[in-house]
């Protein structure tokens, strides 16, 4: 069985790269119940693949516009995730964190928005590694994870946090 050790992550290059945000604002965040794609009938933050030309960043606000017609506000990044798949497809998730927004979050082809509070998240409906990195998000916290998956199922993980990069002026 393959395990995150027989990987030489820092130079894997992953099939598909990703984005995820999440508006998080009063003790709640904006989730999505995803219609369509990779991971469709789950729930999970808006996001979706990052188009040639196109930062992570301009890709996640790009796929909140599309799938929920909301312009995120004060948006950072939160964290990056590397999911190797045993059967050799991967995909990167570059995760962002939005205080604000402007509009209303409509269903759309994509997407069903859905506000959920903080303290009850439904992880029994969400990718099954969300739950071992939320508590970064939710805390504002920067982190990285690196997972094996099998189909749906998670067979290892390692999740940190990382330090806040802090421009130095000398
Ligand atoms: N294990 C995982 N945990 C998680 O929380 N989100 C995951 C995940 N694996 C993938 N995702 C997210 C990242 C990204 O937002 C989405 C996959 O993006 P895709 O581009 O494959 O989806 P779509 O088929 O909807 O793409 P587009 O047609 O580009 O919108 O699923």
């Amino acid at each position: 069985m393959m395990t995150l050790q027989d990987i030489d992550w820092e130079h894997w290059t992953p099939v598909e790269d990703a984005t995820l945000l999440f508006v998080i604002r009063g003790g709640r965040i904006l989730l999505i119940h995803k219609k369509r794609g990779f991971g469709a009938g789950k729930i999970n933050g808006p996001g979706g693949r990052i188009e040639p030309g196109e930062t992570p960043e301009e890709c996640a606000l790009r796929e909140v516009e599309e799938e929920l017609r909301i312009r995120p506000l004060n948006v950072d990044y939160a964290g990056l995730l590397q999911f190797q798949f045993v059967d050799g497809f991967s995909i990167r998730g570059h995760v962002y964190r939005a205080a604000d927004f402007e509009g209303t979050p409509v269903e759309t082809d994509e997407a069903i928005p859905l506000w959920c509070e903080t303290d009850a998240l439904p992880f029994e409906r969400m990718w099954a590694d969300d739950p071992v990195w939320f508590p970064h998000l939710l805390a504002g916290r920067r982190f990285s994870g690196r997972f094996i998956f099998e189909g749906e199922r998670m067979v290892e993980y390692r999740v940190v946090e990382e330090e806040e990069e802090f421009e130095c002026e000398t």
